[in-house]
């Protein structure tokens, strides 16, 4: 099998411009006490609560929420918010030792999450059973992650959270080595139709009815792909299969220890509930009694940071640009249906498929909260009310408004009124007439406005005002992020970095938006930065309607949103043979030592 390799890791340098915290220390350093801000909010009061050992709250008075305009200076009170705004990032930052900091690193701050986080909802329910997940996390400190009834509370945040889909992999698991394969198998075809017909699943499927369980012994470990603060991912084949896999490996007493298993297990259920054509799928999961795997679909292009640099001026085309935030724009979309916040999107966490399409990875720093998505027009073309003989289904796995995959076309099973229309051909206008191809699909409004976090958590160049206001967030974070993306993919640069971490933070809430005067940059992309990139939350693009408002900004005009996925991508990643990467770089055994490797303690699963 033939697959493109991976230019680089984020462990280059260059790459390497995420992950620390100023609360929580990411990378290659000492990691302090996590601190938790908390601030005192009319309309979002803070119950107190425990904390744990060694964590610190800070109490914060009000900051006034001023809309910093874009252009002007700033007003004597806004001087005033911003010296609120000085001790509040000074006790944020004063935990990351810049001289520990390398350069070009961009890091992500990842505050340990609070008893806020998870919208209200999700509070009130932790909080009738007397556990924030702050200390769910801590109790839960020598849990196996693949245990869902390890804990009675535990179990119920992730009931609270999965609502809405099967819960067919709910399965508790008592014995500290699981596998979910089963699961994932069974309910593939159920959960997944995006990829109810790749041959992967199969051939897990065929392994754990030979062999019972899947393991890590199943596997063969080709070439460690980069790590991150919870775990390493090496580029994987199930042996003998020539079925290839990227596999995230976590230690769990490591995990344990620096108090991530909720981080870790918020990941794992994310993942399990995603089938997107532009999100990765988990083909399974399992654990063996050190580590928690997650086997994940392998992306040999790299990520668009990389890609980005290798471009001409280190910008891409407009075109391309236009390319890669539609589909990162359309998983966004997704993951609001399901009530998921992302909160980390930058071009490091975009991923190129073998095929050229994106895949948004990593969401340890993701909020799930509850959502409803409303279908407030079924089209543009056709006014009438819902047909009878159509039904619309917003199940997770057809949440996708142009999911077009031949087990959704069934009218009842799929969110497709083009594809099920009843007007005949003839009564069909002509697709040069439809000019943009958003005003034929159904709208659908799947914000969830009703998230709340008060975390600090993002990378500092991304990071929206109202986190670093500490206002409390929401949805509109990600409209923010998705500004300076694409920002970023045009200029080559984003628009507030300063001189180090703090300045970058008092430019994103009190400068104005500026744009180089070169590359030359078209009218509607620039507008629509302009209107993602609004200070005050509430003024911003796509703020009540989310992608829907986005989808039909001009920059978009032309995009065939229903068929994106079939467009041709900018960049096809080399193929390269896959049995030329060096390797493998250790067999792997749960129980019997392959040759050459002491056991499986050799592997070295590192963490920074
Ligand atoms: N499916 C995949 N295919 C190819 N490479 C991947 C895949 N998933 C992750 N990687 C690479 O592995 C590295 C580590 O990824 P991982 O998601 O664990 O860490 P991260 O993105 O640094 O985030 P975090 O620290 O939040 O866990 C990244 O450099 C990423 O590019």
């Amino acid at each position: 099998m033939s697959m493109a390799s991976k230019s680089s890791t984020r462990t280059s340098p260059e790459k390497q411009r995420k992950l620390i915290g100023s609360q929580t220390v990411e990378g290659n350093f000492r990691r302090p006490a996590p601190l938790q801000i908390t601030k005192t909010s009319k309309s979002e009061p803070v119950t107190p609560r425990k904390l744990p050992k060694g964590v610190q709250e800070i109490t914060l008075k009000q900051v006034p929420v001023e809309t910093i305009a874009e252009k002007g200076s700033l007003s004597s009170h806004q001087k005033e918010s911003n010296n609120s705004l000085a001790k509040r990032l000074d006790s944020s930052l004063s935990l990351s030792d810049p001289k520990q900091v390398p350069a070009n690193v961009r890091p992500a701050v990842k505050e340990t999450k609070g008893s806020l986080e998870g919208g209200a909802d999700q509070e009130k329910k932790t909080l009738e059973h007397g556990l924030s997940p702050a200390s769910a996390k801590v109790s839960d400190g020598t849990s196996s992650l693949g245990k869902t009834s390890g804990s009675a509370k535990i179990s119920d945040r992730v009931d609270y959270v999965e609502s809405g889909k099967s819960s067919i992999c709910r399965g508790s698991t008592s014995s500290d080595v699981s596998d979910e394969s089963t699961c994932s198998s069974l309910s593939s075809t159920i959960n997944k139709p995006h990829k109810a017909n790749d041959i992967r699943w199969e051939a897990i499927q065929a392994v754990r009815a030979k062999d019972g369980v899947l393991g890590l012994n199943h596997f063969r470990l080709l070439k460690k792909l980069g790590c991150g603060d919870i775990g390493s991912v090496h580029l994987s084949e199930l042996s003998g299969t020539k079925c290839y896999f990227a596999m995230k490996v976590m230690d769990k007493a490591s995990l344990a220890s620096r108090k991530k298993l909720l981080r870790a297990q918020t990941e794992r259920e994310i993942l399990q509930s995603l089938d997107h054509p532009f999100l990765p799928t988990l083909y399974t999961h399992f654990e063996t009694e050190k580590f928690s795997c997650l086997v994940m679909e392998f992306c040999p292009g790299g990520d668009l940071h990389t890609l980005r640099q290798r471009q001409p001026g280190k910008h891409f085309s407009e075109q391309a640009v236009k390319f890669y935030v539609a589909e990162v724009l359309l998983a966004l979309e997704y993951l609001h249906m399901l009530g998921i916040v992302y909160r980390d999107l930058k071009p490091e966490n975009v991923l190129v498929r073998e095929d050229g399409h994106i895949m948004l990875s990593d969401f340890d720093l993701s909020l799930r909260c509850a959502v409803s998505p409303t279908l407030v027009k079924s089209s543009a073309l056709d006014s009438e009310p819902l047909r009878k003989n159509t039904v619309y289904c917003v199940q997770p796995a057809c949440i996708e408004p142009s999911c077009i995959q031949p087990s959704c076309v069934v009218p009842t099973t799929c969110f497709g009124p083009r594809l099920f229309s009843s007007k005949s051909k003839k009564e069909r206008k002509p697709k040069n007439e439809m000019g943009n191809q958003v005003s034929p699909l159904p709208e659908l409004i799947a914000e969830p406005t009703n998230a709340r976090s008060m975390s600090f958590v993002g990378t500092h160049e991304y990071l929206a005002p109202e986190i670093i206001k500490g206002e409390g967030h929401g949805s509109a974070v990600d409209w923010w992020t998705f500004g300076i993306f694409l920002y970023e993919l045009l200029f080559g640069k984003t628009p507030f970095k300063g001189s180090g971490n703090r300045a970058t933070l008092f430019n994103v809430v009190g400068q104005p938006l500026r744009f180089p005067e070169s590359p030359v940059v078209s009218f509607s992309a620039r507008d629509l930065i302009r209107g993602l990139l609004v200070k005050e939350p509430q003024h911003r693009l796509a703020y009540k309607r989310g992608a829907t408002e986005i989808k039909q900004h001009p920059f978009f005009e032309g995009v065939n949103w229903a068929l994106i996925r079939c467009a041709s991508p900018p960049e096809i990643p080399k193929p390269v043979e896959i049995e030329q990467i060096p390797g493998p770089m250790a067999s792997t055994s749960d129980k019997a030592a392959p040759a050459g490797y002491p056991d499986q303690n050799y592997l070295e699963f590192d963490f920074f």
